[in-house]
C-alpha cells in the first residue's frame, strides 16, 4: 500500500486533486455540488472529533454539541443582529471554544466509560437547552430562513452567496483548517496530544502537563465543531433540534473511526463515506442507525484503523519531510530554515549541578507502610545504585521523587528547591527525568518523533507559529531533529529511526525510552530498571550509555536486580528492605555487609 502513500505524497497528484476540487461546480449537478459541500462541512467536523478523540485519546458521545452551538449561533447573530458571515463564523467558533474549555474541566477529570457518560450527558444537555429554549432557539420549530446561498440571502463583503460561490467558500475554509491541523499535529503540541492519549503518567515523566493537553484539545476541538455547524446553517437554510441529536454524535464518531483516528487523511476518507454513501441508501433511510451499527462493528473487526490503515496511510509527528522540502525549495533563495544555532553541542546538556535531597521519607499504602524514614542524598554528577529485594520500596521511592504519588510525611528538594508533592510535569520541568519498568513510549510513533517527544520542553515556538508552519518553528524542529540523530547515534538506534516503535523488539524499545529521557536534558535521570529483559550485547550499550550521561555531568539513580550491571556503574548504593535503608555506602561495604546479605544478596545468591 505504500504506493498509495507515494501518489499522495507527490505534488503533482496534489495539485490535479486540487484542481479538480476547484473546477468542479464545472461539471456537477447542483445535487453533488451540495453533497460536497456538506463533504467539507463533515471533514472538519470529523477532524474536530480526530483532534480530541483520535489523538488526545478524549472520547466524546456529544460533539453533536459543538456543532449545534456554532450553527445556532451563526444563525441568530446573523438574523437578529445582522452581523456578517465572517463576524458570525469567529463568535460561533469562540463562543464552542469556551463550552469546550468548559466542559474539559469536568472531561480531564474522568476517564473511559465515565468520560463517554458524561460527554454523553453534555450532548443531551445542550439538546434539551435547544428544544425548550425556544424563545431563542425556536424550540422543536427550529430555526428557517436562515441566511443561505439556496435562498440568494447570504451575502459575504456585500456580493450575495450562489451555491457555486458557497461550495468555493467552503472547499477554501476546508483546505485551510486541514492544512493548520497537519501542521499542528505534526509539531510538538500533536506529539503531547498522542503522548497524553497513550500514557498520562508517561506523559507527565517528559514534563508534559495532561491537563493542559486536555483543554487544548476541548478547545480547539469545539471550535472546529462549531465552525462546521455554522457553516451547515447557512448551506440549509433551517436547522432544528433534530439535525443535532445523539444520532449526530455518534455520526461524527463513526466518521473518525472509519476514517481512521490520529492521522489526517483517514477522517476525511471517513466524511466521505458518510456523505457520499448514506445518500445512495436513501431507501434504507430507517435502519440508518443500524447501518452505522454494523459498520462500527465490521470497522472494528475488520479495520481497527479505519480506511487509512487499510491502505497503510500514516501522519507523520514531526515536520521532518516538510523541512527537507522548504530546504530543497529555498537552498538558493534563502537559507533561512538552514540555519543552526551555534550553541547547540553545549545546549544538549546544560549542567546545573544540582543536589537530589530526600529527608526522613514516608509513604503508606492503605496501613501498608512501603517507605519508612528514609533519607538518602545525591550529588550532581554521580550514579546512585538503588536495590533491594522485591517490594523493598524502590520504585514507590523513584515514583516519590518523580511525583506520581504524594508523600505521606517528609521532604524531597533538588537543587535547593523543595519539590515534594509538585505535580509530576513540573518535576520534570526541574530536570527530573524518570524511566518506567515497563517502556513507556508511544507505541505508535516512530523511534524518531518518540524521541523528539523527549525533548518536548525544550520547544518554544507558540502554537500559532507551529500550525502556520512560521520559519522559526521550522528551524526549532530541525534543530530539535538534528540532536534526535545525535542521540539515536549514541544510542546505536538511527537504523530504527523511521520504524513504528510498537514494531520494534523489546530491548530496542527500552533503549528508545532510555534515549528518549535522554533527550529531556535531565539533571537527574531515574532509571527503574532498564536492564530488565535486554540481552548481554544489549546491557553493554545501556552501560555504555549510563557512562556517558554521567561523564556529560547528569545524576542517575539506578534501580536493577542485576548486580554485575550495578557494580559497574555505580558510585554508591542505597539498599533498602522492606521501606528502610539498611545501607548506605559503596559497594565494595554493601558485598560484605551482613544485614544486606541476609535480606538481598542471600536470596540472589540463593536463587
Ligand atoms: N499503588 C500502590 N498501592 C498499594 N500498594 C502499593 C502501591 N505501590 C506499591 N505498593 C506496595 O508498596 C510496597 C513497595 O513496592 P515497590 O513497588 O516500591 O517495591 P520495589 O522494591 O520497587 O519492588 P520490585 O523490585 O518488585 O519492583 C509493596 O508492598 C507494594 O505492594
Amino acid at each position: 500500500m505504500k504506493h498509495v502513500m507515494r501518489i499522495l505524497d507527490n505534488p503533482i497528484s496534489k495539485i490535479v486533486i486540487l484542481l479538480l476540487l476547484v473546477i468542479a461546480p464545472l461539471f456537477v449537478s447542483q445535487n453533488l455540488l451540495q453533497l460536497l459541500i456538506f463533504w467539507g462541512i463533515f471533514i472538519i467536523l470529523a477532524q474536530s472529533i480526530n483532534i480530541l478523540t483520535g489523538f488526545a485519546g478524549q472520547l466524546s458521545l456529544g460533539h453533536a454539541a459543538f456543532y449545534a452551538i456554532g450553527a445556532y449561533t451563526s444563525a441568530i447573530l446573523m438574523m437578529k443582529f445582522g452581523l456578517p458571515l465572517f463576524i458570525t463564523i469567529i463568535i460561533s467558533m469562540v463562543l464552542s471554544a469556551i463550552v469546550g474549555f468548559i466542559l474539559s474541566f469536568p472531561a480531564g477529570r474522568v476517564k473511559e466509560f465515565y468520560l463517554a457518560m458524561m460527554t454523553l450527558g453534555f450532548g443531551f444537555l445542550v439538546h434539551e437547552i435547544i428544544r425548550e429554549w425556544a424563545s431563542v432557539t425556536g424550540g422543536v420549530m427550529g430555526i428557517s430562513g436562515i441566511n443561505s446561498p439556496k435562498f440568494g440571502t447570504l451575502t459575504i463583503f456585500g456580493i450575495s452567496v450562489n451555491l457555486v460561490a458557497y461550495y468555493w467558500f467552503v472547499l477554501a475554509i476546508t483546505l485551510v483548517i486541514v492544512w493548520l491541523l497537519r501542521n499542528f499535529v505534526q509539531s510538538y503540541f500533536g506529539r503531547s496530544f498522542l503522548a497524553v492519549h497513550q500514557s498520562e503518567l508517561a506523559a507527565s515523566s517528559i514534563g508534559i502537563s495532561p491537563r493542559f493537553v486536555k483543554q487544548l484539545a476541548y478547545t480547539v476541538s469545539a471550535a472546529m465543531a462549531g465552525l462546521a455547524g455554522a457553516l451547515y446553517a447557512h448551506l440549509m437554510g433551517y436547522i432544528g433540534p433534530e439535525s443535532f441529536e445523539m444520532m449526530k454524535s455518534i455520526e461524527i464518531l463513526v466518521m473518525g473511526i472509519l476514517g481512521g483516528f490520529g492521522t489526517i487523511i483517514g477522517p476525511i476518507l471517513g466524511a466521505a463515506f458518510l456523505t457520499f454513501i448514506p445518500s445512495q441508501l436513501q431507501l434504507f433511510a430507517e435502519y440508518q442507525l443500524m447501518i452505522y451499527g454494523l459498520l462500527l462493528v465490521f470497522s472494528f473487526l475488520i479495520i481497527p484503523k479505519g480506511f487509512a490503515g487499510l491502505l497503510g496511510l500514516r501522519t507523520d509527528m514531526e515536520k521532518g519531510k516538510t523541512i527537507q522540502k522548504l530546504t530543497k525549495i529555498k537552498s538558493k533563495a534563502d537559507q533561512s530554515i538552514q540555519g543552526e544555532s551555534p550553541d547547540q553541542e553545549q545546549r544538549l546538556f546544560n549542567i546545573l549541578n544540582k543536589k537530589l535531597v530526600v529527608d526522613n521519607l514516608v509513604k503508606d499504602f492503605q496501613g501498608l507502610r512501603a517507605l519508612d524514614q528514609t533519607s538518602l542524598g545525591l550529588q550532581p554528577g554521580t550514579i546512585l545504585g538503588l536495590i533491594g529485594p522485591n517490594g523493598s520500596g524502590k520504585s514507590t521511592l523513584v515514583n516519590l521523587i518523580s511525583g506520581v504519588y504524594p508523600v505521606t510525611e517528609g521532604k524531597i528538594s533538588f537543587g535547593g528547591k523543595e519539590i515534594t508533592n509538585l505535580p509530576s510535569h513540573l518535576i520534570a520541568r526541574e530536570g527530573i527525568i524518570r524511566t518506567f519498568q515497563d517502556p513507556n513510549n508511544v507505541p505508535n510513533m516512530t523511534v524518531k518523533e518518540n524521541l523528539l517527544l523527549g525533548s518536548q520542553l525544550l520547544f518554544k515556538s507558540n502554537i500559532v507559529s507551529c500550525s502556520i508552519n512560521s520559519k522559526s518553528s521550522l528551524l526549532e524542529e530541525k534543530q530539535m531533529i538534528e540532536k534526535v540523530y545525535k542521540v539515536m547515534e549514541l544510542c546505536n538506534l538511527k537504523e530504527y529511526a523511521d520504524e513504528q516503535v510498537e514494531n520494534l523488539p523489546y530491548g530496542i524499545q527500552r533503549m528508545v525510552e532510555v534515549a528518549r529521557a535522554i533527550l529531556a536534558e535531565p539533571q537527574l535521570l531515574m532509571l527503574d530498571e532498564p536492564a530488565a529483559g535486554l540481552s548481554e550485547e544489549e546491557m553493554d550499550e545501556l552501560v555504555r550509555m549510563i557512562r556517558y550521561v554521567k561523564e556529560k555531568g547528569i545524576s542517575v539513580i539506578l534501580i536493577d536486580h542485576h548486580i554485575d550491571f550495578l557494580v559497574k556503574l555505580v558510585d554508591t548504593v542505597v539498599v533498602l528492605d522492606s521501606g528502610k535503608v539498611i545501607y548506605s555506602g559503596d559497594v565494595e561495604g554493601m558485598q560484605s555487609n551482613k544485614q544486606v546479605i541476609e535480606a538481598y544478596l542471600g536470596v540472589e545468591n540463593n536463587a
